[in-house]
């Protein structure tokens, strides 16, 4: 059935058109300017990501809609969905390679999807990228040779086992990192196998990013950091922030972090299959918080089984972590059982006060994240 209309909203429904159609006009505009900047940035080896200039160009913007009576958040929603665009399109002209003597560049899991990654970042920055993958451990030792920098992304199960059996002759100077979500262990076994600079880097992110722009890298300095300088300048100008951290307590927090949070998404999976949930069913009753919620729970089902049981299994002290989770969901459950309403309130009123001003500014940001899910409806 067509929507209902009459004769003065077709009229205004006309203007509405041609004003959007100026707005792509401006939009194409912007888009210009941004890969001129992106070119001077190429030059400069300036970061994609400028976060004092984008705090200023908000504050000016949203200063000048509220005296236009223009809400202040929608031109602030507006221009950062632009400046994702921007990080994105800066990307294309490349970027300026920091490190010009360096050698070449070699991934080991250069075909999994974070090496993809890595290999891509690095190759629009002008290095020579090899790949290493399972089949081709008989050339290794002519792809080794002459290499710069290798950096190691393969599955956690194995990463130690191969950094200690395979990497134990890399040239002198060459630098060794990986990529890997734990990072004790992996520097432990790449201190050991390699005497040249050795870093450990967490990417706090996943391969489906489009542009490396605000997200995260954890760095934990293993040995030669004067050496490997200019790779970590190299992720900055890529648009990332580095974080360094001591590698034990990295992993401690990972247990919560990673381990922890994907078993829980995992089991609340587990539980609506085992419950023969009927997913359409309740998307057609979902408020914009389960459907948020439903969707970061389904998209780990989209993602390899590997990966995850990677993740999870990586650290036997993760056990701990969601044991205590188990505890603490069986005596809450207690509560429920006995019926203890004021029990309840008296335990969520404790943890809101542990989550002091976060809880708010939690909820500032979901606010904004589920209009952004209601905005993607279609029916
Ligand atoms: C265009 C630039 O690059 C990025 C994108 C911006 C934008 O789209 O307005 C602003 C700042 C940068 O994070 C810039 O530095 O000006």
């Amino acid at each position: 059935m067509s929507e209902k209309t009459t004769k003065e909203l077709e009229k205004l429904r006309e203007h509405i058109d041609s004003v959007d159609q100026q707005l792509l006009h401006l939009l194409r505009k912007r888009l210009d300017l941004v890969a001129q900047v992106g070119g001077v940035k190429h030059a400069a080896g300036v970061p994609i990501y400028a976060p004092q200039r984008e705090a200023s160009m908000l504050a000016k913007r949203r200063e000048e809609a509220a005296k236009m009576n223009v809400s202040p958040q929608l031109i602030e929603d507006i221009l950062r969905r632009l400046m994702r665009e921007s990080y994105l399109n800066e990307k294309d002209v490349g970027f300026k390679q920091v490190k010009t003597d360096l050698g070449h560049v070699v991934i080991v899991g250069g075909q999994g999807k974070l090496g993809g990654l890595f290999a891509q970042m690095l190759s629009l920055s002008g290095y020579q990228v090899k790949s290493l993958d399972k089949d081709d451990w008989q050339q290794a030792e002519a792809i080794f040779d002459g290499a710069g920098l290798v950096i190691v992304t393969v599955p956690i199960s194995v990463t130690c086992e191969l950094i200690r059996d395979k990497l134990t002759s890399l040239p002198a100077n060459c630098i060794l990192a990986d990529l890997t979500s734990i990072k004790e262990k992996p520097l432990d076994a790449m201190l050991s196998s390699h005497q040249g600079p050795v870093v450990g880097l967490h990417p706090m992110f996943g391969p489906d990013v489009g542009s490396l722009a605000k997200q995260v890298v954890v760095v934990c300095h293993g040995r030669g950091r004067e050496q490997y300088e200019w790779l970590l300048e190299q992720i900055g100008i890529w648009g990332a922030r580095l974080v360094d951290a001591d590698a034990q307590q990295h992993d401690k927090a990972m247990q919560l972090v990673q381990a922890m949070r994907h078993f829980s998404s995992f089991v609340y999976g587990l539980n609506l299959y085992r419950e023969a949930a009927d997913i359409d069913n309740l998307l057609q009753f979902s408020s914009p918080i389960y459907r948020l919620e439903l969707a970061m729970v389904g998209r780990l089902f989209a993602q390899s089984p590997e990966l995850y049981a990677d993740i999870i299994f990586a650290q036997q002290e993760s056990l701990t972590a969601i044991g205590d989770y188990l505890d603490n969901y069986a005596q809450a459950l207690e509560l429920l059982k006995r019926g203890d309403r004021q029990g309840f309130i008296r335990e969520f009123e404790a943890v809101a006060a542990w989550f002091g001003d976060f809880a708010p500014q939690f909820q500032r940001e979901s606010r904004a994240m589920l209009q952004s899910v209601n905005d993607m409806k279609t029916s």
